[in-house]
């Protein structure tokens, strides 16, 4: 019997979408957008991409099965022989046929969450599309069969579907499906378990990522993760127009169209004769290559011409040169980022795009607005766990622990601070700060923007002005946030055939002094309390108030990853906490 491996077969596929994706991003492809901050190469094939079929992409937004099999005309029962001139609308049919096949996985998994099954049922489509007979009935293993199981090397992968799917089926109807005397959480906890063997995560990170969709969601989620999303280009309007674009790509052999209504500069790029990354358009800066998901903070933001905008966390640039494109030129962008080495691409692109209003610099965001402040608009795309592109970068499944969601949701709270501190409230045109990360994870998106809301009470949140996503969490595991967390968006790889992502779009007013009446109106003039607010002034230096002690992991692991990033052995933690304290005295 074959044992499980890691990131193994997947259940199935939820959405047609092209699966190769390596070839055509050949060549520059320094401005993919990752999570994270480190110095991995900036676009990393995914290695593992699971499909039955490799059919074209369905467009971003719609997924599942509407649109894939949308071509009536291409059916398949046309007895004719294949020639030059129906062989594409075959293929095309063919590829339908396949996509309609494999969605029944997933559509099973619904209906047996949502409806629980017979259980007379005689045949049975399994999640890998085959007949399951029925057999003998399903056993949730217990405590003592599941540590023998892991012992012998791990369940069969067979095993491990059916018991997938007899969880998912179980918890959708728990009082009918599930076994007398057995728990709903000793359900949920074999289908983690399950989960993390089959699509190779760690435990720990398949249990917070199904912890956010119900459970038949939660499974397309984990699909949608094992297939490349599509590709795309977004032309950059300071060098062409994308009519222009388009025509000039579709004359080298690109097959091409609009990304979808919501964006009139980007492009779904199906198939291509040339690398993406070298064409010669490329290479003259007509177009960046750049996820779907990473154009939504930029049309948040929405800046206006002549306006000073700050990119807080900035490298390679792909939000940036979109910046700079919207202000045509006008105004200026300082465009920052902490990490030099990451400022080469982002100089490298603002050169390519012909962006003449950028200032590249490299502080660390939270010395903002202590180096610079009162901009219109500052954008804040924050370094995060990158669990929203998961099918980009498969490390993410086994490399992220408890204690990398604290460092980073505590970073993301200072920066968040700094960034709304770096714009001025009495922009004419602007005074708005977004924020967003590529990660799907609560403690990243809704706790950062619902602690920042507490910290400055001068901010609100506003409409994002994006057109679909999902809307925020305002209550998650027994934690309730701002109600206003609802105007936030979040995004994702199964339901919008784009990466996951977050966004959210906040006003920054005045910070008013509150006139407080010790007694009565009546009394007003008599005595009155005149209230400061937390914050004292625009220079930002008494807003941060971490406490040092508790700051003092993060500082250790600060110092431990800038020894490391300039090719140093790092010192051993206790030594760098000897460093700190000698620091503090
Ligand atoms: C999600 S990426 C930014 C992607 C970029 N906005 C784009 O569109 O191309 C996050 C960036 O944050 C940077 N970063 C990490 N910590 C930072 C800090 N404390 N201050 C400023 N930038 C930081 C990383 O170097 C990384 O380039």
């Amino acid at each position: 019997m074959a044992a499980m491996t890691k990131s193994s077969k997947a259940l199935g596929v939820i959405c047609t979408i092209w699966t190769s994706n390596d070839d055509l991003l050949q060549g520059h492809a320094e401005e993919l957008d990752l999570g994270s901050d480190d110095d991995e190469p900036l676009l990393i094939p995914s290695k593992h991409k699971k499909s039955k079929q490799h059919a074209k992409p369905l467009k971003i937004i719609p997924t599942g099965s509407d649109g894939s099999s949308s071509n009536s005309e291409d059916s398949e029962d046309d007895d004719g022989p294949t020639t030059m001139a129906n062989m594409e609308a075959r293929s095309r049919a063919l590829d339908a046929k396949a996509a309609l096949e494999a969605n029944l996985d997933v559509e099973e998994i619904q209906l047996a969450a949502l409806q629980g099954q017979d259980e007379e049922e005689d045949d049975d489509v399994d999640m890998d599309g085959e007949i399951d007979d029925g057999g003998e009935a399903f056993h949730l293993p217990t405590a003592e069969e599941r540590e023998e199981e892991r012992k012998s090397g791990g369940p069969d992968v067979h095993v491990v579907q059916r018991r997938m799917r007899e969880c998912v089926r179980a918890l959708g109807n728990f009082t009918k499906m599930a076994a007398k005397g057995r728990s709903r959480s000793e359900y949920t906890e074999q289908l983690i378990s399950d989960i993390a063997n089959y699509y190779g995560y760690n435990e720990f990170l398949a249990e917070k990522l199904f912890l956010l969709f119900p459970v038949a969601e939660a499974i397309e989620f984990f699909e949608a993760n094992e297939i490349a999303r599509p590709v795309t280009i977004r032309t950059n309007t300071l060098r062409t127009r994308r009519r222009d674009l388009a025509q000039a790509l579709v004359n080298r052999g690109v097959n091409l169209e609009p990304i979808g209504k919501w964006t009139n500069v980007g492009l779904q790029v199906f198939e291509s004769s040339v690398p993406i990354g070298a064409t010669p358009e490329y290479l003259a800066g007509h177009y960046m290559l750049q996820a779907a998901s990473s154009f939504l903070p930029v049309i948040a933001l929405a800046p206006q011409p002549n306006e000073r905008v700050l990119d807080m966390a900035s490298a390679p640039g792909g939000k940036t040169t979109h910046i700079a494109a919207l202000l045509q030129n006008t105004g200026v962008v300082f465009a920052n980022d902490t990490n030099k080495q990451r400022t080469k691409s982002l100089t490298a692109n603002v050169h390519r795009l012909g962006c003449k209003n950028v200032v590249v610099c490299s502080y660390d965001g939270r010395e903002f607005p202590k180096v610079i402040g009162g901009f219109d608009r500052v954008l804040l795309d924050a370094p995060c766990s990158g669990t929203g592109v998961i099918s980009k970068d498969s490390s993410v499944k086994i490399n992220k622990s408890d204690r990398d969601f604290d460092l980073l949701s505590h970073l993301q709270k200072q920066l968040i601070l700094c960034a709304i501190d770096s714009v001025s409230p009495e922009s004419k045109t602007g005074g708005y700060l977004v924020y967003s990360t590529c990660s799907v994870m609560v403690d990243e998106n809704e706790a950062v923007v619902d602690y920042a809301l507490r910290k400055r009470p001068n901010v609100k949140l506003v409409d994002t002005g994006l057109e679909f996503g999902r809307e925020g969490y305002t209550k998650y595991r027994g934690k309730t946030f701002n109600p206003t967390l609802r105007l936030t968006r979040r995004f994702y790889p199964h339901v919008h055939n784009m990466d996951g992502f977050y966004v959210a779009k906040f006003k920054v007013e005045r910070k008013a002094k509150t006139r407080v009446a010790a007694d009565d109106n009546e009394q007003v003039g008599s005595k009155v309390v005149i209230e400061e607010e937390e914050q004292k002034s625009d220079s930002g230096k008494e807003h941060v108030s971490f406490d040092p002690e508790e700051d003092k992991p993060y500082l250790h692991e600060a110092i431990r990853r800038r020894m490391k990033s300039k090719g140093l052995r790092p010192l051993p933690r206790t030594k760098v906490s000897a460093v700190v304290q000698s620091a503090d005295a």
